[in-house]
Formats: structure tokens, C-alpha cells, sequence
């Protein structure tokens, strides 16, 4: 609601300038009946509430003009607390309307000599409309105060949700010279308030092609403003007044922040957690309880355990228990990148750091996972010439990118894997003992699936349920046998071979319970070979009756042996170039022995 109070001075002026004109006294309030301005007598009394049905609050409910005399007579004074008092001889009002038609106060003009009378009556109409223009101008002034009062307001408002964004803001006029921005760019140029006012904005992005980004509206540039050489993603909006640009507004991000933030999102899915480690034994609970001790601490792990069992799924649930769960948990495997890519994955690169590097850079998987954790699967497959590198960078929490000079800093906690036996590969010269004990700060061993057989019929049952929902199939059950051949079993890939079965198994079977039948034929060999290796004398010589020849003796023990290698190393060529050194053997031997046992 509009309030005279607000321009008090000038509703004074106003005042004034009527007392120079007409030489009467005057006084005008608002609607609380509250005398805003006045001149003469009652000067003195500005701020006084004047009294409920005195004459101005019939003009103000009236919205109408009117002039009281001979205030013993006057129906308006007869209610009048201050009646007794009253000098006044007569008096005008003359409302003030607003915009919205509402009054807002009245414009008094008071006699208090006869003369002073007789000249207010004699020019009645022209005092009237020169009132009615100055009620006009009243309004009109109090609209104008109150609409900067609420630019001003927005304004304030608008800075404040600038100052509040994740993203810098820079506004620029029609020339791309800078007019305002939010304290996040300062943060993001690393420049202090006075650097950046009315400069240009091309001294800030200096290879920036403003009419390309314009029409794109978002683009990659590079900083070189304070010699910080940053990348930022910056997008442009164009405002117009009347088909007319006044100014730009430009959001600024960093372009590395904006790769974390997205490469956050996505992790965020993975939302691991200790109870989504499956396994009641011991040895599982023992293995926990550690993680769980340790996980806060920002100390580096090393997790050692056989491939697949649950290496990774302990590293994630480590993370996501420590005080840095809210960013990052980047992982690389080391053996799973060509020894050449490897460093430029860890480290990044600059643009242009070696032939075949994309133009725009890299940022490496240290910056990623700063503030966060940083897993490097099979660190027992790091090159031996990035090894003092990682040992560089965990020693000085800072590294630089390939090909570039700035330092950049990091900080993340570490926690690496292996299956491999690095304490030979370090008697090997394969791995260097200082970054081992840098690395090895807290072992955390995970156990095989066959240190825990009591956990294989929970984890298979559990993984059962999960499969059947995800494919789509009604409940299942696995039959006791079935059951008793996963315990015996050797999984070689331990939790991972036992999804994949179970996967396996929902997907083949028809019936609501899964049968021994449905197992592919190496679970029926290889459980046998498990019962071999706990009885491995009497087992071998069971195969032996009293019409056994040397060679039907040989060749069952070689398909044995052979079967146990292929179970226990794998099928792939690389595994079996494994087995053929291991029995001094070349690799064509190998196969024509597989093919002749019919081992697959
Ligand atoms: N205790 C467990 N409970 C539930 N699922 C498990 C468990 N251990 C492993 N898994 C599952 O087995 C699979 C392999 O786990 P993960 O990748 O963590 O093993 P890993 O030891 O890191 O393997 P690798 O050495 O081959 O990288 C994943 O799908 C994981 O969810």
C-alpha cells in the first residue's frame, strides 16, 4: 500500500510551495490520518495522529473535496475531539487518489484570518484544480519512489541469488565490457573485485570467438587471465530491450569441475554399502569388521583376495562409509590399459601433448577423484616406470598434467588390489618396495569362495532371487543336490563365476526348482577334482584296477592333471601359454593333448 510517509520530503515541498502560492497554512496526511507535512501553526505537529472524526476522514472515506466553515454549525465538527481548541476559520481538503484508486491522504488548506478566508472562496475553482493537479503529482511521486524501492529490492535480490549459484556469472553491456558479476567468478579467475570491473571480456577469455558463442551459446575456452590457464565451459545468454541487445549475461564453470561432476552422477548409482557383502563365515565377518574399522581413516589399503572375490565390491563399500562419500570414488584397472595409455589416464594431459592426444586435453583420473577416492585395481600390473611417478604423487599430494608445467594439487585416499604376490615381484625387481610399503598401509585380505563354502548357499540363493527378478521369472529354489555341488565346487572365479552360473542357471531353467542336471559338464568333473585334492592319494590311485596298463595309467593321470590346470588357470589361450610353462611343455603339445582327452 502505497504511504506518503515514504516521501515525506517531498510531500513537504509540496506543502510549501502551496503556502508561497496562496499564502494560506497547510497540512496534509495520510490515510492513517497522520500529518506527513505541514507549514505555519502547525508545523511543529508533523507526526501527531490526529483524531478519529475529524473532518479529513469523512474526505478520505468521501474520496471527494470538500470546505468547512463556521465549525460551531458544521455537521463535519461537531464530533471533532479537538473542536474546543480549534482556531481555524475554515479549511479545503482535497483527497489524494492513487493509482488503483485509493485514497492515500488529503491536502488541507487552512484560514485562520478572514483574509486569508475570503481569498480561498473567491478563487475556489482555480485553487481546486490547481489542488487536483498536486494530488495528481503526490501520487504520482509515491508510485515512482515506490517502484525504485522495488527495483532496488529486486536488484538486491537478484545479487543475492548471483552470489549464492555454484556457477560464475558475469554480465557484460552491448560492448562485452563487464558490469557486474558474482563472487564465484572471482573465486573461479582467481582475481580479486577490482580486476575485473569494465574490462572487456575477451582480456578475460582472450581466444574467445563471442559471435561463435553467441549463436552456439555454450563453448569450451581457455583462461589466461592471471596466468591461471584453466579451461571453463561457458555459456552466453543475449538480453534485449525492444528487439535491442543491452547486455550479455555469461555463466562460467570449470571444465574439470563440470567432468567430476558429472562423472559423480553417474557413480552415484553405485551406491555400495557394507550389507551388500554377502557372507556369514568367519572368515567374511572378520574381513568387515576390519574394512569397517578403517574406513574413516584416510590411511591407504591394499585389498588382496583371488579374481572375483569382491575385491572392488569392498573398496566401494570403504568409500562409501569414510567422511569422503559425498565425491568421487574413481577406479582404473591397471592390467585392463596398454602400459602406453596408462600414464596419460592417471596424470591427464594438456592439448597437444603427444601425437594422437585429442586437442582439448584430458583431465587424469588423480584430479577426478580429488577430494574423493582413487581405486586402482591389479596395481601389481603398474609398470615398473610409473611406479616412482604414483609414489611422486602420493608422497607430495601434487602432479602435473603430460606436457603441461602447472602443479596441480590433490588430495584423495588410495586403496589398491591385487591377486598378484608382490612380495616376490619385489624380490623380482617387478615391484618397488617403497611404493609397496606406501601402498600396503592397511592389508585387508578377502577370502576365497572355497575358505568360506557355508557362505556359497546364501550367496547363490541371494544372487538366485536378484536374477529372477531381473530376468523376469517367477521364484525359483535350488535343489539340495545342486546345493551340495556349488560347496564342493572350486570356483576359480569366485563370486563372479558363481553369479554368472546362477545367471546361467535362471536363464535355461523352465521349472520353479533348478536341478543338478541343468550344470554345464565341467561342474560335474571339477567338483570330483576338488574331491581329488583333499584325497589326492586315494583318488589317484582310484582310476587303478588290476588290468590297468602303464599307458591307460599315464594318460588317465595326464587328463587329470590336465583338466585340474585348465579349471584352476582358465581356458584362454593366455591362461593355457600359462599351464604349457608350468609343465615345460610347448603350447601346440598342449592343445593336441586337450584335444585328445576332450578337455574344453
Ligand atoms: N561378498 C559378496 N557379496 C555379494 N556379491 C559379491 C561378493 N563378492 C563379490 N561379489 C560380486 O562378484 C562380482 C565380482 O566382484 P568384484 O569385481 O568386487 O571382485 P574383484 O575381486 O574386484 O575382482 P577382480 O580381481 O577380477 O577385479 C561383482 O558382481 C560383485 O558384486
Amino acid at each position: 500500500m502505497y504511504n506518503l510517509k515514504n516521501i515525506q520530503s517531498s510531500t513537504q515541498e509540496v506543502a510549501e510551495a502551496i503556502k508561497a502560492i496562496l499564502s494560506t497554512d497547510v497540512t496534509i496526511i495520510n490515510q492513517d490520518l497522520i500529518r506527513i507535512a505541514a507549514t505555519g501553526r502547525y508545523k511543529s505537529f508533523i507526526g501527531e495522529q490526529l483524531s478519529e472524526g475529524c473532518s479529513y476522514e469523512f474526505i478520505l472515506k468521501s474520496k471527494k473535496p470538500e470546505r468547512i466553515v463556521q465549525k460551531e454549525i458544521s455537521s463535519r465538527c461537531k464530533n471533532c475531539s479537538s473542536l474546543n481548541s480549534c482556531e481555524e476559520i475554515a479549511t479545503i481538503g482535497y483527497p489524494i487518489i492513487d493509482f488503483n484508486d485509493e485514497p492515500i491522504g488529503v491536502i488541507g488548506l487552512i484560514a485562520f484570518t478572514q483574509e486569508q478566508h475570503d481569498y480561498i472562496f473567491n478563487n475556489l475553482h482555480s485553487i481546486n484544480t490547481f489542488l487536483g493537479k498536486l494530488s495528481f503529482l503526490l501520487a504520482g511521486n509515491l508510485q515512482y519512489e515506490e517502484m525504485i524501492e522495488d527495483l532496488l529490492l529486486k536488484n538486491k535480490e537478484i545479487n543475492n541469488l548471483i552470489n549464492s549459484l555454484e556457477s560464475g556469472i558475469i554480465i557484460t553491456d552491448d560492448k562485452n565490457n563487464i558490469k557486474n558479476y558474482n563472487k564465484k567468478a572471482l573465486q573461479l579467475l582467481n582475481c580479486k573485485d577490482s580486476e575485473l570491473n569494465n574490462i572487456n571480456i575477451t582480456k578475460v577469455f582472450s581466444n574467445i570467438n563471442l559471435e561463435k558463442l553467441y549463436s552456439q551459446q555454450v563453448a569450451r575456452i581457455d583462461n589466461t587471465f592471471n596466468k591461471s590457464y584453466d579451461e571453463f565451459i561457458i555459456k552466453a545468454v543475449e538480453n534485449q530491450i525492444n528487439n535491442n541487445t543491452k547486455s550479455y549475461l555469461f555463466e562460467i564453470s570449470k571444465y574439470s569441475n563440470a567432468i567430476i561432476d558429472a562423472y559423480n552422477i553417474l557413480e552415484s548409482k553405485n551406491n555400495i554399502d557394507f550389507n551388500h557383502i554377502l557372507g556369514q563365515s568367519t572368515a567374511m565377518k572378520n574381513t568387515i569388521t576390519l574394512a569397517k574399522q578403517v574406513a574413516k581413516s584416510d590411511s591407504s589399503i591394499m585389498i588382496r583376495g583371488e579374481s572375483g572375490t569382491g575385491k572392488e565390491l569392498f573398496a566401494r563399500a570403504i568409500h562409501n562409509n569414510s567422511l569422503r562419500k559425498n565425491n568421487p570414488f574413481v577406479a582404473i584397472n591397471c592390467s585392463s590399459i596398454p602400459d602406453s595409455l596408462l600414464e596419460s589416464e592417471l596424470f591427464g594431459y594438456e592439448k597437444g601433448a603427444f601425437s594422437g592426444a585429442s586437442n582439448t586435453g584430458k583431465i587424469g583420473r588423480f584430479e577426478l577423484a580429488n577430494k574423493g577416492t582413487l581405486f586402482l585395481d591389479e596395481i601389481g600390473d603398474l609398470p615398473i616406470h610409473l611406479q616412482p611417478k604414483l609414489l611422486r604423487v602420493l608422497q607430495d599430494g601434487s602432479f602435473t598434467r603430460l606436457g603441461g608445467n602447472k602443479t596441480i594439487k590433490v588430495n584423495f585416499r588410495l586403496i589398491t588390489a591385487t591377486n598378484r604376490n608382490l612380495e616376490n615381484m619385489i624380490e623380482n625387481n617387478e615391484f618397488r618396495d617403497d611404493l609397496y610399503y606406501r601402498l600396503n598401509v592397511i592389508p585387508i585380505n578377502v577370502p576365497s569362495l572355497r575358505d568360506r563354502k557355508d557362505d556359497i548357499p546364501i550367496i547363490a540363493n541371494y544372487k538366485l532371487r536378484e536374477y529372477c527378478e531381473r530376468l523376469n521369472k517367477n521364484e525359483k529354489t535350488f535343489s539340495d543336490k545342486i546345493i551340495e555341488i556349488f560347496k564342493k565346487f572350486y570356483w576359480k572365479g569366485n563370486v563372479r563365476e558363481l553369479e554368472n552360473i546362477v545367471e546361467y542357471l535362471v536363464n535355461i531353467s523352465n521349472e520353479d526348482e533348478i536341478t543338478d542336471n541343468l550344470l554345464p559338464y565341467h561342474f560335474h568333473s571339477n567338483s570330483l577334482i576338488e574331491t581329488t585334492e583333499r584325497n589326492s592319494k586315494e583318488n589317484f590311485m582310484s582310476f587303478l584296477d588290476d588290468n590297468t596298463s602303464l599307458k591307460k595309467c599315464i594318460e588317465n593321470f595326464e587328463k587329470q592333471l590336465l583338466e585340474k590346470y585348465i579349471n584352476r588357470f582358465g581356458n584362454s589361450t593366455k591362461n593355457k601359454q600359462k599351464i604349457a610353462d608350468i609343465l615345460e611343455i610347448n603350447l601346440s603339445t598342449l592343445y593336441r593333448k586337450l584335444y585328445k582327452y576332450d578337455i574344453f
